[in-house]
């Protein structure tokens, strides 16, 4: 533990999931509670007025770690020196409205972001890319960000993991504190693939409740995989507290370590291991270790498994590839 002040910049900070997120990051939820935070709450111009008064609250909260909040319009600004970028500021999808359509609009956000980042960031940095395409989105402001090493830019996953766990101890009436070793592969889509082969649902194996594979085809993967669209109908807009929530835990992990026994899903430049292509940003098993995020290898994978992951993957590729041909033409 450290009492080292962590600086950490929240883009979109005046956004749905930044307004969530930043009264939880004050009362250390996120680095712990012996860990001192400045805040650096980064906007387009035209939401400098409402971050302000999120800054109003967290004042209003005298939270004891909170040793300061500034407010940017100005990336350069807000990146100087942070060791911590919740990367959330994005268009967010909307009813009716495809992913592929974000590619275009938010690539370049965050190629522009990886790039001031790379030259202004802290040594130790950390990055979590919640905007979407996150995974798209974390790969392009990698390759933007040549002198930090791409282990340090992740997406958000941790959301699509939490789902998972939540609807197994739905269908077993197991309580999610006695689940462990779900994994999610892929990409934070549709096409993402929530794997119980290696879980542990109170005493039983996840692989005996994947036998029953009417309920695991046609309601666990596709409920877990289109939570997302499901709360964009119901509520009009995208998940913001379980999205803040999980980006609270992934963080939190990354930094303090997951729990023994367990892994969480964390979606990372792709070493190579299952076969998945490098370059590629993609949701694997991971233990946080010494402040690293390590691959679980080792897992078997079986033929329903392999076909799921190659699906997701592809997408992924397919969406790199568009991003590249944005770049280029
Ligand atoms: N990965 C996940 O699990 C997950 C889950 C939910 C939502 N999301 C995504 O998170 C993103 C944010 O969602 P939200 O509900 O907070 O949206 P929101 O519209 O409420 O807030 C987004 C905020 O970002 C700001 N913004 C836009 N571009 C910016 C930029 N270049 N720099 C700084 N700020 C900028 C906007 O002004 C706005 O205040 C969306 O892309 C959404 O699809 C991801
Ligand atoms: O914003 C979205 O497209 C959905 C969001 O990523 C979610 O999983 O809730």
């Amino acid at each position: 533990m450290t009492s080292t002040p962590a600086t950490v910049t929240v883009t979109g900070a005046a956004g749905s999931i930044g307004y969530a997120s930043l009264f939880r990051i004050a009362a250390g939820a996120m680095l712990g509670h012996d860990r001192p935070v400045r805040l650096r709450l980064l906007e387009l111009p035209q939401a400098v007025a409402a971050a302000e008064g999120t800054a109003m609250e967290l004042e209003d909260g005298a939270f004891p770690l909170l040793e300061s909040v500034d407010i940017f319009d100005d990336a350069r600004a807000a990146f100087d020196g942070t060791d911590f970028a919740l990367l959330i500021g994005a268009r967010p999808r909307t009813k009716g409205m495809e992913r592929a359509d974000l590619l275009a609009a938010n690539s370049a956000i965050f190629a522009g972001q990886g790039s001031i980042l790379n030259e202004v960031a802290a040594d130790d940095l950390r990055v979590i890319v919640v905007g979407n395409p996150a995974n798209t989105n974390a790969a392009v402001a990698a390759a933007s960000a040549p002198d930090i090493p791409a282990e340090r830019f992740t997406a958000l996953t941790r959301l699509d993991h939490n789902r998972a766990i939540a609807q197994l101890a739905r269908r077993t009436g197991t309580p999610v504190g006695r689940i462990s070793r779900v994994s999610i592969w892929g990409n934070h889509s549709a096409t993402q693939y929530p794997d119980i082969f290696h879980a542990i649902v109170g005493d039983t194996p996840g692989a005996e409740i994947a036998a029953d594979q009417t309920w695991l085809v046609d309601d666990f993967i596709p409920t877990v995989a289109k939570r997302g669209t499901a709360i964009i109908e119901a509520r009009g807009a995208s998940s913001a507290a379980s999205a803040a929530n999980a980006t609270i835990d992934h963080v939190h992990d990354w930094v303090l370590g997951t729990p023994a026994g367990d892994w969480t899903s964390v979606a990372m430049p792709s070493n190579g291991a299952y076969g998945i292509p490098e370059g590629l940003v993609c949701s694997v098993p991971a233990r946080s270790v010494d402040g690293r995020w390590e691959v679980v290898e080792g897992l078997a994978i079986n033929e329903f498994s392999r076909g799921r992951i190659d699906a997701s993957v592809a997408e992924l590729r397919s969406e790199l590839d568009a991003v590249s041909a944005l770049t280029v033409s």
